[in-house]
């Protein structure tokens, strides 16, 4: 359980902080117990940092002392506690685990002769931690109100004093076990102490971090020991060491710790390093009979899966970023340019991409995918595939093969389901999910955590579903209950959306595929209708009548090939851009024009923007077309509420194209936005006048003036500014981010951008392709 905190201790916590750093050091005497890497390496770090008035050290080996002292690193040293201990207000002990309850009982003899305060802070550095508390209970009566057991995840393969470094710890964790029985100051001046040589601290329960290190640390080092023994036993072990690949190095180098050490972990955590062996055994008896079995599919499945998982697991802790506004490092640093020029290609489709995993997992048969866009968002729907069990191959270059499972074949995922910023994958998963027969759990990132989650979980229960959003106010995470705990298959309803969005019909429509009966959903205007024509493409027979649309459960997908095309919510900074610049042209390339997404077009088109269309064909059901856009002379408009929903990711940048536009433009209806990545109306508003244009915020839409001086059959006039320079904050969303990169054509100063991290999650390559075409963006890394 994580300690609960009272506001008193917050206070108090402060207090102390306040008080420390008035100190001029943080402790008065410190006194390390072992001078092997570790050890050695910290008292060098608090050397350097000037934590301890005076350092003191015990070890056995009398050389290691010697020259410590020597070197001036400590003021005194002994192979007896009792010698130097003396006056230490903090003990760190880093000796071999086993060794650990012989140091206390020294510990205690110093309490007891007086030489230490009963209150001496006492930590460790130890690679367990149940057994370094039970050794304690065992010394003392009672455990010491200054104990902290500690555990730094950090180590190099050389061992002793010789190889230590003050900056061993430096970005590296902390783990702290904040015991029940500790005084607060001790936890918070440990807290400091690691701070101050650069580690991040995290606290955690002794017992989990046991169970956590068993399979992370101890049962790696435990193999690597084991494979380096395994070649070492064969008569020709100098040809294999000789002839040995990179591969062998990399995997046994940490078979170069100190035996010593390890012998001692491997005894101290003893049950949970067992069952992690145990379980390993199990994967490795699976993959050998695969071998053995020539299972080709189910080998490159779980290949597959390992090396997406490490990716996906490092993509996860480093996505920090979107999960922490303070971690948003990337800028984007842009200074002015005038026109855009060039033919280019736009990367695939945000929403086909969704949706080519979902269904393509879920056909019977093999689908491949040309064009598949690899930007986060859709990678997050392929990965939770790929947690389900689903062998995906790829992404290369935009193709992906899927084995599909067919319709009952998904299997539940040992892990939460990480959707990181896709509001897409959420809501359609939520839909497939609601109808399997196993429990599942979707976690977001924390501008996905804050948007809307009833508006699928209220209609899904209509339909039987048993599913909680258990963020604050009906938001994720998402926890759905399977339908064998249920017990009954989902019902089909009928059901008018409350607002014209895809993603609720599509989750809805998914949801009726396994649902008994009919579900027919009703919209108030036309949304993007991916999902009604893939599931048409696969095979699924799909019936719409107008704005309602219907299918029957019990049904099944058949696998196919699946083009996808352009994205038009990513060409349209082009678009915008070209059609603000003086003497800009560009081309894009097959771009998917589906009527339910061209308003963008359309209200381009009504702001006399200069487009045409060319080579119009058809990709997988989904037409295409060149699409030309020159400079001219944009004029502000009332936005018709109908092309709303068909324009709904674009009105970032449309608002910069109204900005540039001769008079006033004023969009109405589309209070969605402000339930996007962010409040796109907030949020461009801000952006907008921090750039020196005027605009008013209303409920459910924008009024821009624009500062555009040519009108329709005027002389085209492009060249002006009409925005200053300034800082812009992405606020986690994408479309704010490119939307204000492409004011910079029409910028008299230089525009920052900040957390331009966010991009990739729908345009990877964003930055250097606007730079092909005439633009100058510099990125920036401000994290160092
Ligand atoms: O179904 C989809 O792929 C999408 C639907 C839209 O969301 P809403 O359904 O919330 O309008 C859109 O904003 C989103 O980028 C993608
Ligand atoms: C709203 C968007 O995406 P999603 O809802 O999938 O996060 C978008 O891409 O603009």
């Amino acid at each position: 359980m994580r300690k609960v905190v009272s506001r008193q201790q917050k206070n108090q916590k402060n207090n102390n902080q306040t008080f420390l750093n008035a100190q001029p050091s943080l402790f008065k005497q410190v006194c390390v117990i072992g001078l092997g890497l570790i050890g050695a390496s910290l008292a060098q770090a608090i050397k350097d940092n000037g934590l301890s008035e005076r350092l003191v050290a015990v070890d056995r080996h009398a050389p290691s002392i010697e020259e410590a002292i020597k070197q001036g690193l400590l003021e005194a040293g002994s192979s007896t506690l009792s010698e130097v201990v003396a006056g230490s207000d903090l003990i760190i002990i880093a000796v071999p685990v086993q060794a650990v309850q012989a140091v206390f009982m020294d510990i205690k003899q110093a309490m007891d002769s007086g030489q230490l305060a009963s209150d001496c802070m006492i930590t460790d550095v130890c690679s367990t931690k149940t057994n370094i508390i039970d050794a304690a209970k065992a010394v003392f009566t009672s455990l010491p109100i200054g104990l902290v057991p500690a555990h730094p995840i950090a180590g190099a393969e050389n061992s002793g004093y010789h190889a230590r470094r003050a900056t061993l710890f430096a970005n590296h964790s902390v783990i702290i076990c904040e015991l029940p029985t500790t005084n607060y100051v001790a936890i918070a001046k440990l807290r400091l102490l690691w701070e101050a040589v650069g580690a991040k601290v995290m606290p955690m329960e002794a017992n989990h971090h046991d169970a956590i290190l068993a399979h992370t640390s101890h049962l790696p080092h435990l193999l690597a020991f084991n494979l380096v023994e395994q070649l070492a036993s064969h008569d020709d072990n100098l040809d294999m060491f000789r002839y040995a690949a990179g591969g062998f190095r990399d995997f046994t180098r940490i078979a170069a710790s100190d035996p010593k050490m390890w012998h001692d972990i491997f005894f101290a955590n003893q049950n949970a390093i067992v069952s992690a062996l145990d379980e390993y055994g199990v994967y490795l008896q699976t993959m050998r009979q695969l071998i053995i079995d020539k299972d080709s599919t189910a080998l490159m499945g779980l290949l597959g899966r390992a090396q997406a998982a490490r990716r996906h697991f490092g993509h996860m802790l480093a996505s920090t970023p979107y999960t922490d506004t303070s971690a948003m490092s990337a800028s984007y640093i842009i200074t002015p340019s005038t026109t855009v020029s060039g033919t280019i290609t736009i990367p695939g489709d945000k929403s086909i991409s969704h949706r080519s995993i979902m269904l393509g997992s879920l056909a019977t048969g093999v689908t491949h995918v040309t064009g598949f866009l690899e930007g986060e968002d859709a990678l997050a729907t392929l990965q939770a595939f790929r947690d389900m069990g689903v062998t995906i191959e790829g992404p290369d270059n935009g193709n992906l093969t899927i084995h599909g499972v067919g319709m009952n074949g998904l299997k539940p995922s040992k892990t939460p389901l990480y959707m990181g910023n896709s509001g897409t994958s959420m809501r359609l998963l939520a839909g497939i999910l609601a109808a399997q027969p196993f429990d599942s759990v979707m976690l977001g990132d924390t501008s996905l955590n804050k948007r809307p989650m009833e508006r699928v979980a209220a209609p899904l229960r209509m339909m039987g579903a048993v599913i909680q959003s258990t963020g604050h106010s009906g938001t994720a995470p998402l926890s759905i209950t399977g339908r064998d705990t249920v017990g009954k298959p989902l019902q089909g309803i009928d059901y008018e959306l409350p607002v014209a969005s895809a993603q609720i019909k599509s989750c809805l429509l998914l949801a009726g595929l396994w649902s008994e009966g009919t579900t027919t959903i009703t919209q108030p205007e036309v949304s993007r209708d991916h999902t009604e024509r893939m599931l048409s493409a696969f095979g699924y027979p799909v019936t719409v009548d107008g704005n309602r649309i219907s299918v029957e459960g019990g049904g099944t997908l058949v696998g196919g090939d699946i083009a996808v095309p352009a994205d038009i919510s990513s060409a349209a900074f082009f678009m915008v851009a070209a059609a603000i610049s003086q003497g800009s042209e560009l081309t894009l390339t097959q771009v998917g024009i589906n009527p339910t997404r061209t308003g963008v077009i359309d209200i381009l088109k009504l702001m006399n923007a200069d487009i045409s269309l060319s080579n119009n064909t058809h990709v997988g059901g989904e037409p295409v077309a060149d699409i030309t856009i020159r400079a001219s002379n944009l004029v502000g408009i009332e936005i018709p509420e109908h092309l709303v929903p068909l324009a709904i990711d674009e009105f970032p940048v449309l608002f910069i194209a109204a900005s540039c536009a001769q008079g006033r433009t004023v969009l109405t209806g589309a209070k969605e936005l402000r339930v996007k990545e962010s409040d796109r109306i907030a949020v461009m508003a801000e952006g907008l006048q921090t750039l020196g244009i005027e605009c008013t915020v209303t409920e459910d839409g924008l009024i821009i003036e624009g500062k555009g001086t040519g009108g329709q059959d005027d002389q085209i006039n492009n060249s002006q500014p009409v925005f200053g320079g300034g800082q812009i904050t992405s606020h986690h969303d994408h479309r704010i981010a490119m939307s204000f990169t492409v004011a910079s054509l029409r910028a008299s100063e230089q525009i920052i951008i900040e957390g331009v991290e966010t991009v990739n999650t729908s345009f990877p390559g964003f930055a250097e392709l606007a730079n092909q075409v005439g633009m100058s963006i510099q990125v920036e890394d401000t994290s160092i």
